[in-house]
């Protein structure tokens, strides 16, 4: 490398390079005069000419100009807009090899935490590697010079959409339902103009379908012009009043123009409600199994207290309850709770109990009152525990923690607090939740001392 400290290479220059392995993202990565250089769609082995777009002091990223040859897990990307579309960055990969990958990068991160080997099981790898979610969110805009609606995915930290009408990690079914959303709201004219997003659910258990329209006005004629959407198996369409088209999608309320507000699921024979504004595993036979997987982790004895914290519509704290003396689910969204409660009355358990606060300011309080509880789970979003539930699990008198994530960087770094503070990894298993994507989930079960 050169020795003023001034980067070896230079935006716009072109080079001829070999992949020599894949970063997280799952980009290829190569070196370039000692530089490393992340090359989006290379896979390890494979050459190519690409063209350097951004230079930082460590690193650069380029472009992929020409592929000169294939490596060995090299397959064709099904879908038409892979790599302009943020949604999945591995189609180009073989399925196993994909499963392979992300399991290896879990036994990086345990070997960084001096964990041995065996504590890391072999991934769950999906059955269904297309066609698994049961949930989509897509961007919609009214195309004024063309008169028509254009719907698609956003590029990956862009606004830029990429126009499609279909995505193949969703049922056919909601494929369906999303190029008829297009044609409806296309049909509606410029008061299509108001609506900036579609969100399609899908219950595994029933088929049914579920329709929110995102807009930007809270004008009734709005409501009422898309509340008339319908297409087969839709048994709900509402509407969502949110005035920023970029950010969150949500608005404050929903009004429901068709049908209930909700959909019914079942999960490990559990019937579960499912509001539109309540999370839920995107992949209902991957969920199952993960559940499964954490009740065995658990290790739940009858005389327990259990707490889940992040718990969604319930369905873990259900499961756990179901062994325990106690389980309690801690969740901030109100929707959420309100499903978990009925989810306990619909599967007759009464030792669950639910409360909508923040962890990081429910579970610091409950510890500093003396409350008891045998097992911890914690089930994070994508940003990881907030450090005062760290610290609050390591003041309680916990004996097993039960860590679910869906983000290696933050469970890493969250993991290390906690083997700190006295627990220690006894298994780490990953299970490949989202195919065609960069991202793993994982379940870690710990034990005091
Ligand atoms: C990964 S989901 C897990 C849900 C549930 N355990 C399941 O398996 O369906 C994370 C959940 O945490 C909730 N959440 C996010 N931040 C929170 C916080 N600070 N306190 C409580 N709940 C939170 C989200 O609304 C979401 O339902």
């Amino acid at each position: 490398m050169a020795s003023t400290g001034s980067p070896p290479i230079a935006a716009g220059e072109a080079y001829e390079v070999e992949a020599i392995r894949q970063n997280d993202d799952g980009d290829g990565v190569a070196s370039i005069h000692g530089m490393t250089v992340f090359i989006p769609f290379l896979l390890p082995g494979e050459r190519a000419r690409v063209r350097i777009e951004q230079v930082e002091k460590r690193f650069a990223r380029a472009r992929l100009v020409e592929r000169m040859s294939d490596g060995p897990d090299r397959v064709e990307p099904r879908c038409p807009v892979f790599t302009r579309c943020g949604g999945c960055q591995v189609q180009h990969m073989a399925y196993e090899a994909q499963a392979a990958w992300k399991e290896a990068r879990i036994r990086r991160m345990a070997a960084r935490l001096g964990l041995e080997d065996g504590v890391v099981q072999p991934i769950e790898a999906s059955r269904a590697p297309y066609r698994y979610r049961n949930q989509v969110q897509m961007p919609v805009r009214w195309n004024e010079a063309a008169e028509r609606v254009e719907m698609g995915f956003f590029a990956l930290g862009s606004h830029e959409m990429a126009v499609t009408e279909t995505c193949l990690l969703v049922s056919a079914e909601m494929d369906d339902v999303l190029r008829r959303a297009r044609w409806f709201l296309t049909s509606l004219g410029s008061t299509a103009q108001f609506v900036h997003h579609v969100i399609v659910r899908q219950s595994r258990a029933t088929g049914d379908l579920a329709v929110v329209f995102a807009v930007t006005d809270d004008d009734p004629r709005v409501k009422r012009s898309v509340g008339r959407f319908h297409a087969p198996h839709v048994a709900q369409v509402s509407v969502t009043v949110q005035p920023r088209a970029h950010g969150p999608v949500w608005g404050d309320s929903i009004d429901v123009m068709k049908g209930a507000s909700h959909l019914e699921e079942r999960l490990c024979d559990l019937r579960v409600r499912w509001s539109p504004r309540s999370f839920l595993q995107v992949q209902a036979d991957m969920a199952e199994r993960l559940y499964q997987h954490v009740v065995h982790a658990a290790q739940v004895r009858e005389t327990d207290v259990v707490i889940d914290a992040y718990c969604g519509v319930g369905v873990m704290t259900l499961l756990l309850a179901r062994r325990a003396a106690r389980a309690v689910g801690i969740e901030e969204v109100d929707d959420a709770i309100a499903d978990a409660r009925v989810n306990a009355k619909l599967n007759n358990l009464q030792n669950a109990e639910f409360v909508v606060d923040r962890v990081e300011r429910w579970l610091p309080r409950h510890v500093a009152q003396g409350n008891r509880a045998d097992v911890l789970v914690f089930d994070p979003p994508r940003k990881g525990v907030d450090r005062a539930a760290i610290e609050a699990a390591a003041e309680a008198n916990v004996d097993r923690l039960v860590y679910v994530s869906c983000n290696p960087a933050t469970l890493e770094r969250d993991l290390r607090l906690l083997m700190a503070r006295g627990f220690c990894v006894t298994s780490i298993r990953p299970f490949d939740m989202f195919p065609q994507t960069s991202h793993v989930e994982c379940v870690v079960a710990m034990k005091r001392g």
